[in-house]
């Protein structure tokens, strides 16, 4: 697994990026402006369904860290293995591109594990926590894992888009709404977040109003 920041421009520690193959720094810029544009009209759209400020979502994700993933298979035991623990992202929303569409994906519904089979050629889109407390628990972040192939490896590369580091995410309620969550700072978040074994949603817990 390998993650690195790579927006905005600014926040890119280009050392850190591969130099070989000669392409790679081009492609991966080039991609991560694609998904920065996907990801503004997500936002864009979500802004109007819940009548939240333009300025307000663009905060949420300002920042874009890509993540490339890789699991190789499992002969013996797949079964008996996991490539990623059941957690939820702590990010505003993450966009999922399946590179070689193997399966392995699942997410959690009703307390049952449902495989999302891989569309060739499309992304998917994942409600991360920040914005489960911004929009005050109307959007749900979405509890997954990863299963492994007994013959297949699956790659996959996982575009969070975050609030600025700095900054902080409250719920935006409407008239007479119950506050469900608290204002959390970003870093606090993120450190409590990575900072727990990956358990599901219990993350979450830190920003519910108790
Ligand atoms: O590989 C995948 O499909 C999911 C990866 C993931 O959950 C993550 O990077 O947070
Ligand atoms: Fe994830």
């Amino acid at each position: 697994m390998f993650c690195i920041i790579t927006q905005p421009p600014e926040a890119r520690d280009i050392k850190l990026w591969p130099a070989q193959p000669l392409t790679f720094m081009k492609s991966l810029q080039d991609y991560s402006d694609e998904l920065k544009k996907f990801a503004h009209s997500i936002a864009t759209i979500i802004g109007k369904i819940l009548n939240i400020e333009p300025q307000l979502m663009g905060d949420n994700y300002a920042v874009q860290a890509l993540r490339m993933n890789y699991y190789p298979p499992c002969p013996s035991i797949p079964e008996k293995v996991l490539g990623f623990s059941p957690h939820s992202d702590g990010s505003f929303f993450t966009i999922l591109t399946e590179v070689n569409s193997v399966k392995g994906l699942q997410i959690r519904r009703h307390g049952a594990w449902i495989p999302v089979n891989p569309q060739p050629k499309s992304l998917l889109v994942n409600v991360g926590d920040f914005l489960e407390i911004m929009t005050n628990g109307k959007y749900k972040s979405i509890e997954h894992r990863v299963t492994i192939n007994s013959h297949m490896e699956r790659l996959s590369i996982s575009a969070f888009n975050n609030p600025k580091i700095d900054g902080v995410v409250s719920p935006v309620l409407g008239s007479n709404e119950k506050t469900l969550y608290k204002t959390v700072g970003v870093a606090d978040y993120l450190k409590h977040n990575l900072s727990n074994k990956l358990d599901g949603k219990r993350a979450l817990d830190y920003a519910k109003v108790s």
